[in-house]
């Protein structure tokens, strides 16, 4: 589905990613690991179109991604959540995914109204549909946060450290509902430091380093490798 080959980003002299491949399969859903600075969010804005990249190109279903900015994304199908949820908070929490389902902008004001419906249904925000955004509780507004990027019916979800600041009891309800949008078929990139979170859903994970891919594989061989223990966790072989 989305395949990176020679990825790079640069700020200035500051290199963030440099000559990244890495694929991602339809169905799947990948973890990305990596301590702080790794260059994890750069890559969610070089694949949403945030950010431009600096080398290297980037496949979504064969298609090279190139400058589209991302209102083009959203309607090819990539969809993504941001670290800090930054609703429209005077605005309820239906007019928030009305606002992203009409920036995508790929169906009539009829079935965008049911679509978003069925979205907050999906992700148990429908009887807080009618509440000020700015009013929710954190787990409620994680929920609009992936509300916001599943309403334009992606295929692919970038989900951007989604469970941070939850509690544990919040966090096993977040992966309930990322389960669910899995299994209706939607590929997922999940950037996670709430590792019990993301491992219990994941079936691949990658590890960056300095914006190197450092590791690849299954989540529990990935957690055993000894390079990812010494820079991720700080343990010495
Ligand atoms: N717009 C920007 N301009 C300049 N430098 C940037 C910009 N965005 C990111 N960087 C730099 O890129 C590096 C990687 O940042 P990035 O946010 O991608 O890391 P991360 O792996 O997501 O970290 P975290 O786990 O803390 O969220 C950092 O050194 C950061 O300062």
């Amino acid at each position: 589905m989305l395949a990176a080959e020679g990825l790079g980003k640069s700020f200035g002299a500051n290199r963030v990613l440099h000559d990244l491949d890495f694929s991602v399969d339809a169905g799947e859903v990948l973890g990305v690991l990596g301590p702080n600075g790794a260059g994890k969010t750069t890559l969610f804005n070089l694949i949403s179109g945030d950010h431009a990249p600096t080398a290297g190109t980037m496949r979504f279903n064969g298609n090279v991604l190139n400058a589209d900015p991302p209102y083009r994304r959203a309607q090819m199908g990539i969809g993504r959540t941001y670290q800090i949820p930054m609703p429209f908070a005077k605005m309820t929490t239906f007019e928030n995914l009305l606002v992203s389902a009409a920036f995508a902008g790929r169906s009539r004001e009829g079935e965008t109204y049911a679509r978003c419906a069925a979205v907050l249904r999906d992700c148990d925000l429908i009887q807080h549909a009618n509440t000020e955004a700015g009013k929710l509780t954190l787990l409620n507004r994680k929920r609009l946060e992936l509300a916001r990027a599943l309403a334009p019916g992606p295929r692919l979800l970038l989900l951007d450290e989604i469970a941070g600041g939850l509690t544990n009891e919040e966090s096993r309800e977040l992966v309930e509902l990322i389960r669910r949008v899995r299994d209706r078929g939607v590929t997922i990139v999940w950037i996670e430091h709430v590792l019990h979170a993301v491992m219990s859903v994941a079936s691949r994970m990658i590890v960056l380093n300095f914006g190197e891919l450092i590791a690849e594989g299954p989540p529990r061989a990935v957690m055993d490798d000894p390079e990812v223990q010494r820079v991720y966790m700080g343990i010495d072989a």
